[in-house]
């Protein structure tokens, strides 16, 4: 495999005509990284990888992997290759061939191509599926060769667009994982495009969170979920609730407020009416409509909720520790 190497994008703009759909954006991702651009349909993500392939021109800025601006370069003069979220496997050749066809295409002999095939579908767990073609297997087995074909070229960066977006949930857990596990195998440089903040959370090393062409955020998983920076971020993150407190604009974790009896209201910070709950398994979700008529979410583990059970309609004060609020910017 190559060396990892660094994507730095600087002030990036992607135009469509007259539409801006990536407006000057700004990232450096470390070597060997795994980042995942995160955000709602239309924000810009997949342009944006498509600008690294080198599949779209960059109308105005630079990318750079490595030192080097790559702007100009052709997508096979990156040291990029792209994964799919249609596999586009070819239909009559065998995995085997279907793994080595890059390597056929630049004239290695069979022997060799056939024989590195064969490492890349070991790393992919594919090895006893070698010599079936792509309808004889299933869509997260599809996967996996269209994983071991893009890497067969040795990038030093491994660009994927939405590649887990096809698989039904449970394959897409478990693929989830061997995303990571052969991310950390290989330790070369994944850019991954989501648009649920879930994989993104479960994978990714850094997270960019990108709206209306440009980054919300960008930040470590956990500083994502802890510290969103506005309330785009905050919403399209889930678990969260936004709300006025003191002349501020805060976000809390939906698990960060406490639900108290209403005879404790003196000593906390608003009073409810319980609207909702909903019961999920592991916790349960109580919606809560405050005097002033916010609507706010609290998440109380299963057992914690069942400790001492509360009903719909019933009044109660709600309360959170000073360091669980983290102030917003404005969007944009
Ligand atoms: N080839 C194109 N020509 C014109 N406009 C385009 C083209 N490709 C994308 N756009 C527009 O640019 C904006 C960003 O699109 P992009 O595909 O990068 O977003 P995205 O975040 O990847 O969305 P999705 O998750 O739906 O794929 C959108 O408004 C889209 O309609």
């Amino acid at each position: 495999m190559s060396e990892a190497q660094t994507v730095e994008l600087a002030a990036v703009t992607k135009r469509y005509g007259d539409a801006l759909a990536v407006d000057a954006i700004s990232l450096k991702i470390r070597a060997g990284s795994y980042c995942c651009l995160l955000g709602p349909s239309g924000c810009g993500k997949s342009s944006t990888l498509r600008m690294i392939a080198g599949h779209e021109d960059v109308s105005d800025g630079d990318i750079l992997i490595g030192p080097r601006v790559v702007n100009d370069d052709p997508p096979a003069a990156r040291g990029t290759a792209m994964m799919f979220q249609s596999y586009a496997l070819f239909p009559h050749l065998s995995v085997a061939e279907n793994v080595a066809f890059s390597l056929r295409m630049k004239g290695v002999a069979k022997d060799e191509r056939l024989n590195r095939a064969a490492r890349m579908l070991e790393l992919v767990s594919m090895t006893d599926f070698a010599d079936r073609t792509p309808n004889q297997l299933s869509g997260g087995q599809q996967q996996r060769v269209a994983l071991a074909r893009a890497l067969m070229t040795e990038p030093s960066v491994l660009l994927l667009d939405e590649p887990l977006s096809a698989l039904d949930p449970f394959l897409r857990v478990r693929m989830r994982s061997e995303l990571r596990r052969i991310q950390s195998e290989l330790g070369i440089t994944f850019i991954h495009v989501t648009h649920s903040q879930e994989e993104a959370m479960a994978l990714a090393d850094l997270v960019v969170v990108m709206n209306e062409g440009r980054i919300a955020q960008s930040a470590a998983p956990r500083e994502i979920y802890n510290a969103p920076r506005t309330p785009f971020v905050a919403r399209f993150i889930g678990g969260h609730n936004i709300l006025e407190d003191e002349g501020r604009t805060i976000t809390l974790r939906a698990d960060d407020l406490s639900i108290l009896p209403e005879a404790r209201a003196s000593e906390a910070r608003r009073r409810a009416r319980i609207s909702e709950i909903e019961y999920r398994g592991p916790d349960v979700r109580v919606g809560l409509e405050t005097e002033a008529g916010e609507s706010l979410t609290a998440v109380m583990g299963e057992r914690d909720f069942f400790d001492s059970p509360l009903t719909r309609g019933s009044d109660v004060a709600i309360d959170w520790r000073p360091e669980a609020a983290h102030e917003l910017s404005r969007d944009g």
